[in-house]
Parts: C-alpha cells; sequence; structure tokens
C-alpha cells in the first residue's frame, strides 16, 4: 500500500498509524471505535440527552436515541456531529468519554490528567470524510485532545473504508467505492493505494427516510414517526402494497393507510440522483484504463445506508455496473482505519526494484 494515504492535509503514512493504539470514526448517525488488538468497542449512535437546567448528561448513545422526541421539554436530545463534522467538540467529547468508560485503559486517563508527570504519547487515528474544510480537521483533532490523546492522525474516509471492504487498493487496477452515509455520500476511484478522483454529496440515508416521510405526508396525509422508517424500509421489499401506521396530519389522530410498494421507492429515488451524478462524475474524471476495469469488477457499496433494502438494485439498474454490498458494510471505515493501526495493512516498498 502507498505508504501516504491521501493527498492534501490527510496524510499520515502506515508508519505513523502504526503507533496509534485507537481509531474512531465519529459520523453524524454513530461513533465507532476500534482499540488496537481488543478490536471494535464502540457502536453507539452520536447522540446525547442533556438536563437543559443543569448540564448534566442525562443519557449518550443507544438510550439517548430512545429519548428523541419524547423527552419533557429541560431534556434536550443533541447530535454533536453533522455531515461527519464535528460541530460541538464539548459535547463530542463528553459523549465519547462515556461510551469509551474505562476501555481506553485507566492508564490513558490517568496519566493524561496528572500534572507533572512525564507522559506517554497517546495517539490517536480518526477517519475524516473526503474533502473535509481544515476547520473540521481542527475540531476532530480538539476532540481527540480532549479525550487525552497528544497526537491525531486524520485519515480519508475513503481511503479506510476501502481498506476495510478488502479492497485491492495497493493494485495498479481500479477499484471503485461509494460510502453511503447519513448526512453524506462518499464515491471515489482507488487504484495504487490513492485516491485518483472522488466526489462528496451531502445526500445520504437521511434524505432518503426525509423523502419517505414527505411522501406519505403529501400523499397520504399522513405523520409517520421518524423509529418507523426503518421498519418500512424492510417491508419495501416483497409485497406491491403495505400498511402503515402514523398519525393524520389534520385531526391528529392514529390511522393507517395502505401505501404502493413501488410509489414509495420511486419517491426514495429523487434523492438518489445526486449520489449517480457523483458516481458519473467520478468515472468521468477517471482515466480509461482504470474506467475498463471497472466494467467486470463493479462498485463495492458500504456505510450504513448499504443496508437499505433494495438500493444496491437502484445503483445497478441506473449505472448498469455490477454492484456488491461490503460485508458489514456500516463499520468498514473503523475497521479498515483498524487494520492500519494493528499493521495489517503492508506498505509497498519505497524502490521495488531494488535488489
Ligand atoms: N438496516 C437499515 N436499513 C435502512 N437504513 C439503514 C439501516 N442501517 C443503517 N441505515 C442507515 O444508514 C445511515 C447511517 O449510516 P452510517 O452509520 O454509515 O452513518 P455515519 O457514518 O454515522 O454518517 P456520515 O457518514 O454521514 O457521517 C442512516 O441514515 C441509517 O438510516
Amino acid at each position: 500500500m502507498n505508504p501516504h494515504l491521501a493527498s492534501g492535509p490527510l496524510t499520515p503514512t502506515l508508519e505513523h498509524l502504526k503507533r496509534c493504539s485507537i481509531a474512531v470514526d465519529i459520523g453524524a448517525a454513530r461513533t465507532r471505535v476500534y482499540l488496537r488488538n481488543s478490536g471494535l468497542v464502540v457502536d453507539e449512535p452520536s447522540v446525547a440527552a442533556v438536563d437543559v437546567r443543569s448540564g448534566a448528561l442525562i443519557a449518550v448513545g443507544s438510550r439517548a436515541e430512545t429519548m428523541a422526541g419524547r423527552t419533557p421539554q429541560h431534556i434536550r436530545v443533541v447530535r454533536p456531529v453533522s455531515s461527519g463534522v464535528v460541530v460541538d467538540i464539548a459535547m463530542a467529547q463528553r459523549m465519547l468519554r462515556h461510551v469509551l468508560g474505562d476501555k481506553l485503559g485507566r492508564r490513558w486517563m490517568r496519566m493524561s490528567m496528572v500534572r507533572g508527570m512525564p507522559m506517554p504519547v497517546m495517539r490517536a487515528a480518526v477517519c475524516m470524510p473526503h474533502g473535509s474544510e481544515p476547520i473540521a480537521l481542527r475540531a476532530a483533532v480538539e476532540t481527540m485532545y480532549g479525550l487525552g490523546a497528544r497526537k491525531v492522525e486524520l485519515v480519508d474516509t475513503l481511503i479506510a473504508a476501502a481498506v476495510g471492504c478488502g479492497l485491492p487498493v495497493e493494485q495498479p487496477e481500479a477499484t471503485m467505492i461509494v460510502v453511503c452515509g447519513a448526512g453524506t455520500t462518499h464515491v471515489a476511484v482507488l487504484s495504487l493505494g490513492a485516491i485518483v478522483s472522488a466526489q462528496t454529496v451531502p445526500v445520504g440515508g437521511d434524505a432518503i427516510d426525509r423523502a419517505v416521510v414527505e411522501h406519505l405526508r403529501t400523499q397520504h396525509e399522513l405523520m409517520l414517526p421518524s423509529q418507523s422508517v426503518r421498519p418500512l424500509h424492510q417491508m419495501l421489499g416483497g409485497t406491491s402494497t403495505t400498511e402503515v401506521h402514523g398519525r393524520d396530519v389534520i385531526s391528529g389522530m392514529a390511522r393507517t393507510v395502505t401505501v404502493e410498494t413501488e410509489r414509495v421507492r420511486s419517491a426514495m429515488r429523487t434523492p438518489l440522483t445526486a449520489v449517480l451524478d457523483a458516481i458519473t462524475s467520478v468515472l468521468r474524471q477517471s482515466p480509461p484504463d482504470l474506467v475498463a476495469d471497472l466494467a467486470d469488477r463493479g462498485i463495492m457499496l458500504a456505510g450504513g445506508s448499504a443496508h437499505m433494502p433494495g438500493l444496491d438494485l437502484m445503483l445497478r439498474q441506473a449505472t448498469h455496473m455490477p454492484v456488491h454490498i461490503a460485508p458489514h458494510p456500516d463499520t468498514v471505515a473503523v475497521r479498515g482505519l483498524g487494520a492500519m493501526i494493528e499493521a495489517r495493512v503492508r506498505p509497498t516498498p519505497k524502490d521495488p526494484l531494488a535488489p
């Protein structure tokens, strides 16, 4: 693998990453943490519930997520990350500290808090969305500093995800990856351990969910609770019609309507147009030889939204390319970063022709 993992500011070498003990992916929907020699130790919603009167943290992760929409006025459910960017550093630190508990090892916490002691240099690796602004990179670094890290290596999510999918990124042949998260979708063609061309669009699973909610509101005058959208996705696969329970827009009373699944699927396709445009544009920017490789190999689909039934089929029909869903698509980026910090990714020799 190319020892320099990306271009631009996200340029740690594999040598630097080998010194990290923790790999973190702070996403808009979920936060994942991988510890060297322990594996994935945290996979929780990036959500916190706060008492606005006292500022106390009431709950984090899945417990806080279930409180959304069900809280009294003095409790607010907040998301400190938006589109993969930490927008509330202090809250992100509190959330991470809570979900990590003592998993980081008491030593790290104690040593980083005691003044005057010689501190070991604690290093963390963090995935960053492709094309992140300097302010977003700074926010990720600050967040990890607050947890006691003294050195933070930032890695492009696309590289980490490609490694996590087991793609042969170090070979002189093209691989294409589409990482469809909650707020963003990243598309890239990679070859020889680097990104050849890439694009990010502000569309992900949340936009698709919103399109479904909007369809039910305008076509059936039904308000769908946010927690009912995921079960609805699962029902779209089989039958031609399905029953949906919600609240009548006008009367506010509970109501059940029968919806045509094909019309819901068609509503979901509208936000996906931006993803298809990004795929076309990335292919257009790639050299013809690499595009020819991709005709057979196809697209690797990753990110939590890869779980959405029918998404792979929609992309296959629109691109006429094979589309494969990565195993464990939602955690590929942090697992790829984990492979790098555990030195399971071998660097390409600097001088391959040397005797
Ligand atoms: N089983 C499922 N069916 C449908 N959608 C799903 C399923 N599981 C996860 N998703 C969707 O995946 C998205 C979350 O994906 P992921 O965990 O990759 O996001 P993230 O990395 O936190 O977000 P981002 O990359 O935008 O920062 C959400 O929109 C969620 O609705």
